[in-house]
């Protein structure tokens, strides 16, 4: 058991500050994941929102703050060919590595657990049937898929997920997003989201953390993203819409190319 039985918070940022030289990602930074929770972390390229992870994964200290983990972590990243490994790897070798990769030499009964953790972790994403494939031939779906495998070897009590939709089609998108909120409801598995689109997930989130230049909003997805909110974050006329259910954002830093359409990596 990783997660907490009670509420107590898997990740909690305390006055957390993060300046890289000059710059200041955010300041004053105070939120608390609890077990469950869905958090999508927005915001324009070079807002921060991978340095929050990797702070929450500990390869950034905070410059100011405290950072408190309860449970353990698991990591899903984008979707990307490895082009040195993608013949040589099978699926099940690329969610083995989410067993602890130094327990080679464990003996028969530490390698049969490792199996079978693998095993069980390939079946709760529904890989089975193409995981001895070499990763090379599976589609970006079947990858993705066995990356969140990789992630739930562990048991963790959060998902830190860097975009991990990315270059993945409308269909792959919604098996992923589904995987992930599949584990949320049977384990109270948080997830940390961070992503351009919210679209993908918007049914699915519980607090948005908006990132931009060294400014933050937190709260639910009405109280974040609405025009006078990220207008105020950006301190330039932002309009957000709602067409068919999907959320549009015209405006802001048009610079920093962000847009919530599905199809527009600028604005
Ligand atoms: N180790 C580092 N030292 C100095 N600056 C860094 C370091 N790591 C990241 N940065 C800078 O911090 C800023 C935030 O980067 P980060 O990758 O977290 O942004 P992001 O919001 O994830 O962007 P994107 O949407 O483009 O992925 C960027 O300007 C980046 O260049």
């Amino acid at each position: 058991m990783s997660a907490p039985a009670d509420d107590t918070p898997v990740v909690e940022f305390t006055d957390a500050t993060l300046a890289l030289g000059d710059r200041t990602l955010w300041q004053d930074l105070n939120l608390a994941v609890h077990p469950g929770e869905f958090i999508a972390v927005l915001g324009p390229n070079g807002s921060g929102k991978t340095t929050l992870l990797r702070a929450v994964l500990g390869q950034v200290p905070l410059t100011s703050g405290t950072l408190t983990l309860h449970g353990r972590l698991g990591y899903v990243p984008q979707q990307h060919a490895d082009d040195s490994d993608a013949m040589a790897l099978r699926g099940r070798d690329l969610v083995g590595f989410g067993v602890d990769g130094a327990s080679w030499g464990i003996g028969w009964r530490g390698r049969r657990e490792r199996a079978a953790r693998v095993d069980a972790a390939i079946a709760e994403v529904g890989a089975t049937a193409f995981a001895e494939q070499p990763l090379g031939l599976l589609s970006g779906g079947e990858q993705q898929r066995l990356r969140i495998a990789q992630a739930l070897t562990d048991d963790p009590a959060v998902l830190l997920c860097d975009e991990p939709l990315s270059s993945l089609d409308l269909r792959n998108q919604r098996v992923v997003v589904d995987l992930l909120d599949a584990r949320r409801r049977a384990r109270d598995t948080a997830i940390l989201f961070v992503t351009h689109e919210i679209n993908p997930v918007l049914p699915y989130v519980d607090r948005v953390l908006y990132l931009v230049d060294g400014r933050f909003r937190i709260g639910t997805v009405a109280e974040v993203m609405n025009s006078a909110t990220l207008s105020e974050l950006y301190g330039s006329h932002v309009e957000v819409a709602e067409v068919a259910g999907r959320l549009v954002v015209i405006g802001g830093d048009t610079d920093a190319g962000h847009h919530h359409c599905d199809d527009q990596g600028q604005s």
